[in-house]
Protein backbone atom coordinates (compact mmCIF):
# COMPACT_ATOMS: atom_id res chain seq x y z
CA UNK A 1 0.00 0.00 0.00
CA UNK A 2 1.21 3.68 -1.10
CA UNK A 3 1.48 5.47 2.23
CA UNK A 4 -0.96 8.84 1.89
CA UNK A 5 1.31 11.73 1.96
CA UNK A 6 -0.61 14.33 4.27
CA UNK A 7 -1.49 12.72 8.16
CA UNK A 8 -3.89 15.51 8.49
CA UNK A 9 -5.73 14.70 5.31
CA UNK A 10 -5.77 11.21 6.41
CA UNK A 11 -7.01 11.78 10.04
CA UNK A 12 -9.52 14.05 8.36
CA UNK A 13 -10.97 11.05 6.01
CA UNK A 14 -10.59 8.16 8.90
CA UNK A 15 -12.34 11.14 11.19
CA UNK A 16 -15.12 11.26 9.06
CA UNK A 17 -15.72 7.41 8.46
CA UNK A 18 -15.46 7.32 12.59
CA UNK A 19 -18.83 9.66 12.88
CA UNK A 20 -20.96 7.76 10.29
CA UNK A 21 -20.28 4.11 11.69
CA UNK A 22 -20.29 5.91 15.74
CA UNK A 23 -23.07 7.52 16.90
CA UNK A 24 -22.02 8.50 19.92
CA UNK A 25 -18.86 10.76 20.79
CA UNK A 26 -16.67 10.04 18.09
CA UNK A 27 -14.04 12.27 19.01
CA UNK A 28 -13.73 11.09 22.24
CA UNK A 29 -10.06 10.68 22.80
CA UNK A 30 -7.64 9.61 25.51
CA UNK A 31 -5.38 12.25 26.44
CA UNK A 32 -1.80 11.75 28.69
CA UNK A 33 0.12 14.41 30.26
CA UNK A 34 3.01 13.97 32.79
CA UNK A 35 3.36 15.05 35.89
CA UNK A 36 6.05 17.36 37.94
CA UNK A 37 7.23 13.91 39.40
CA UNK A 38 7.68 12.75 35.42
CA UNK A 39 4.56 10.26 36.33
CA UNK A 40 1.72 9.88 33.65
CA UNK A 41 -1.77 10.53 33.75
CA UNK A 42 -4.56 9.73 31.12
CA UNK A 43 -8.33 10.96 30.73
CA UNK A 44 -10.99 11.08 27.83
CA UNK A 45 -11.69 14.19 26.68
CA UNK A 46 -14.16 15.49 22.83
CA UNK A 47 -11.86 17.21 20.55
CA UNK A 48 -13.55 19.98 18.98
CA UNK A 49 -10.83 20.91 16.37
CA UNK A 50 -8.33 20.36 14.21
CA UNK A 51 -6.35 21.21 11.15
CA UNK A 52 -2.64 21.40 10.25
CA UNK A 53 -1.97 23.57 13.20
CA UNK A 54 -3.18 20.84 15.58
CA UNK A 55 -5.87 19.14 17.75
CA UNK A 56 -7.72 20.86 20.22
CA UNK A 57 -9.81 20.32 23.10
CA UNK A 58 -11.41 22.43 25.60
CA UNK A 59 -10.73 21.92 29.82
CA UNK A 60 -9.99 24.31 33.27
CA UNK A 61 -6.74 25.11 32.60
CA UNK A 62 -6.74 24.76 37.24
CA UNK A 63 -7.54 21.06 36.12
CA UNK A 64 -4.89 18.65 37.25
CA UNK A 65 -4.28 18.20 33.16
CA UNK A 66 -4.46 21.82 32.73
CA UNK A 67 -1.45 22.37 35.85
CA UNK A 68 0.80 19.25 34.04
CA UNK A 69 0.13 20.54 30.84
CA UNK A 70 1.06 24.31 31.52
CA UNK A 71 3.85 23.48 33.65
CA UNK A 72 5.26 20.34 31.09
CA UNK A 73 4.01 21.29 27.50
CA UNK A 74 3.82 17.72 25.53
CA UNK A 75 0.92 15.46 25.32
CA UNK A 76 0.16 12.38 23.32
CA UNK A 77 -3.61 11.68 21.90
CA UNK A 78 -4.97 8.31 21.55
CA UNK A 79 -8.14 7.61 19.47
CA UNK A 80 -9.66 4.20 19.39
CA UNK A 81 -12.40 3.24 16.50
CA UNK A 82 -13.46 0.00 17.10
CA UNK A 83 -15.84 -0.38 14.04
CA UNK A 84 -13.32 1.07 11.83
CA UNK A 85 -10.50 -1.29 13.66
CA UNK A 86 -8.69 2.19 13.61
CA UNK A 87 -6.13 3.29 16.32
CA UNK A 88 -4.67 7.10 16.07
CA UNK A 89 -1.89 7.99 18.09
CA UNK A 90 -0.84 12.18 17.91
CA UNK A 91 2.09 13.44 20.13
CA UNK A 92 3.62 16.72 20.24
CA UNK A 93 3.81 20.12 21.86
CA UNK A 94 0.79 21.62 23.56
CA UNK A 95 -0.06 25.14 23.34
CA UNK A 96 -2.97 27.19 24.50
CA UNK A 97 -5.39 28.46 22.16
CA UNK A 98 -6.00 32.15 21.39
CA UNK A 99 -8.63 34.07 23.94
CA UNK A 100 -10.62 35.17 20.56
CA UNK A 101 -10.83 30.75 19.86
CA UNK A 102 -11.60 30.13 22.96
CA UNK A 103 -14.64 32.71 23.46
CA UNK A 104 -15.70 31.52 20.57
CA UNK A 105 -16.07 28.05 21.45
CA UNK A 106 -17.51 28.82 24.82
CA UNK A 107 -20.07 31.13 23.47
CA UNK A 108 -21.00 28.20 21.59
CA UNK A 109 -21.79 25.52 24.69
CA UNK A 110 -25.04 24.85 26.59
CA UNK A 111 -25.63 27.41 29.07
CA UNK A 112 -25.55 24.67 31.96
CA UNK A 113 -21.85 23.65 30.70
CA UNK A 114 -20.89 27.74 31.47
CA UNK A 115 -22.45 27.49 34.39
CA UNK A 116 -20.33 24.30 35.10
CA UNK A 117 -17.14 25.58 33.77
CA UNK A 118 -17.59 28.54 36.62
CA UNK A 119 -18.93 26.17 39.72
CA UNK A 120 -16.46 23.28 39.13
CA UNK A 121 -12.70 23.33 40.75
CA UNK A 122 -12.42 20.65 38.64
CA UNK A 123 -10.13 17.62 39.74
CA UNK A 124 -10.18 19.70 43.41
CA UNK A 125 -11.54 17.74 46.68
CA UNK A 126 -15.55 17.96 46.77
CA UNK A 127 -16.87 17.86 50.03
CA UNK A 128 -20.30 16.76 48.92
CA UNK A 129 -22.70 17.12 46.30
CA UNK A 130 -24.61 19.97 48.30
CA UNK A 131 -21.07 22.33 48.09
CA UNK A 132 -21.29 21.67 44.10
CA UNK A 133 -25.23 22.39 43.71
CA UNK A 134 -24.62 25.59 45.98
CA UNK A 135 -21.99 26.41 44.02
CA UNK A 136 -24.20 26.36 40.33
CA UNK A 137 -26.83 27.87 42.01
CA UNK A 138 -24.73 30.87 43.12
CA UNK A 139 -23.16 31.39 39.48
CA UNK A 140 -26.37 31.20 38.22
CA UNK A 141 -27.65 34.29 40.30
CA UNK A 142 -24.54 36.06 39.27
CA UNK A 143 -25.18 35.72 35.64
CA UNK A 144 -29.29 35.88 35.86
CA UNK A 145 -30.69 37.41 32.45
CA UNK A 146 -27.53 37.77 31.14
CA UNK A 147 -24.57 36.18 29.14
CA UNK A 148 -22.04 33.77 31.22
CA UNK A 149 -18.68 35.07 30.55
CA UNK A 150 -15.83 32.46 29.92
CA UNK A 151 -13.64 31.92 32.90
CA UNK A 152 -10.08 32.98 33.00
CA UNK A 153 -9.29 29.58 34.26
CA UNK A 154 -11.26 27.84 30.87
CA UNK A 155 -9.89 27.85 27.78
CA UNK A 156 -8.39 25.29 25.10
CA UNK A 157 -5.16 23.21 24.90
CA UNK A 158 -3.29 23.10 20.66
CA UNK A 159 -1.46 19.76 20.54
CA UNK A 160 0.83 20.39 17.74
CA UNK A 161 1.75 17.02 16.55
CA UNK A 162 5.44 16.20 15.79
CA UNK A 163 4.43 12.28 15.23
CA UNK A 164 1.40 10.94 14.09
CA UNK A 165 0.60 7.03 13.86
CA UNK A 166 -2.24 5.41 12.37
CA UNK A 167 -2.76 1.42 12.98
CA UNK A 168 -5.28 -0.46 11.20
CA UNK A 169 -6.09 -4.22 11.67
CA UNK A 170 -5.46 -6.60 9.39
CA UNK A 171 -7.39 -10.31 9.36
CA UNK A 172 -3.78 -11.61 9.65
CA UNK A 173 -3.10 -10.11 12.59
CA UNK A 174 0.01 -8.49 10.96
CA UNK A 175 -1.63 -4.97 11.27
CA UNK A 176 -0.76 -2.08 9.27
CA UNK A 177 1.05 0.99 11.12
CA UNK A 178 2.37 3.96 9.31
CA UNK A 179 4.32 6.63 11.81
CA UNK A 180 4.42 10.12 10.01
CA UNK A 181 7.24 12.64 11.45
CA UNK A 182 7.55 15.66 11.46
CA UNK A 183 10.89 17.09 9.10
CA UNK A 184 10.37 21.07 9.34
CA UNK A 185 7.09 22.03 7.02
CA UNK A 186 7.04 18.53 5.85
CA UNK A 187 5.95 14.82 7.40
CA UNK A 188 8.17 11.99 6.44
CA UNK A 189 6.37 8.92 6.77
CA UNK A 190 7.24 5.09 7.57
CA UNK A 191 5.88 1.87 8.44
CA UNK A 192 6.89 0.30 11.93
CA UNK A 193 6.45 -3.74 13.01
CA UNK A 194 3.50 -4.56 14.27
C1 LIG B 1 -16.71 10.97 26.95
C2 LIG B 1 -16.01 11.95 27.86
C3 LIG B 1 -15.74 13.22 27.40
C4 LIG B 1 -15.08 14.15 28.22
N1 LIG B 1 -14.76 15.38 27.70
C5 LIG B 1 -14.07 16.25 28.47
C6 LIG B 1 -13.61 17.48 27.90
O1 LIG B 1 -13.78 17.77 26.69
N2 LIG B 1 -12.95 18.34 28.72
C7 LIG B 1 -12.70 18.03 30.04
O2 LIG B 1 -12.12 18.86 30.75
N3 LIG B 1 -13.08 16.87 30.58
C8 LIG B 1 -13.75 15.96 29.83
N4 LIG B 1 -14.13 14.75 30.36
C9 LIG B 1 -13.79 14.46 31.78
C10 LIG B 1 -12.32 14.02 31.87
O3 LIG B 1 -12.19 12.67 31.45
C11 LIG B 1 -11.75 14.16 33.29
O4 LIG B 1 -12.52 13.44 34.22
C12 LIG B 1 -11.67 15.61 33.77
O5 LIG B 1 -11.30 16.48 32.70
C13 LIG B 1 -10.67 15.77 34.90
O6 LIG B 1 -9.41 15.27 34.50
P1 LIG B 1 -8.05 15.69 35.26
O7 LIG B 1 -8.33 15.60 36.73
O8 LIG B 1 -7.04 14.68 34.82
O9 LIG B 1 -7.70 17.08 34.83
C14 LIG B 1 -14.75 13.80 29.56
C15 LIG B 1 -15.03 12.50 30.02
C16 LIG B 1 -15.63 11.58 29.18
C17 LIG B 1 -15.86 10.19 29.70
Amino acid sequence: MLIPPDPIQRFADVFERAKKAIPVDPNAVVVASVGADGRPSARVVLLKDFDARGFVFFTNHESRKGQELRAHPFAALCFYWQPLDEQVRVEGRVEVVSSEEADQYFKSRARGSQVGAWASLQSQRLGSRDELETRVEDVEKRYAGGDVPRPPHWSGFRVVPDRIEFWHAQPSRLHDRHVYLRDGDAWRAQMLYP
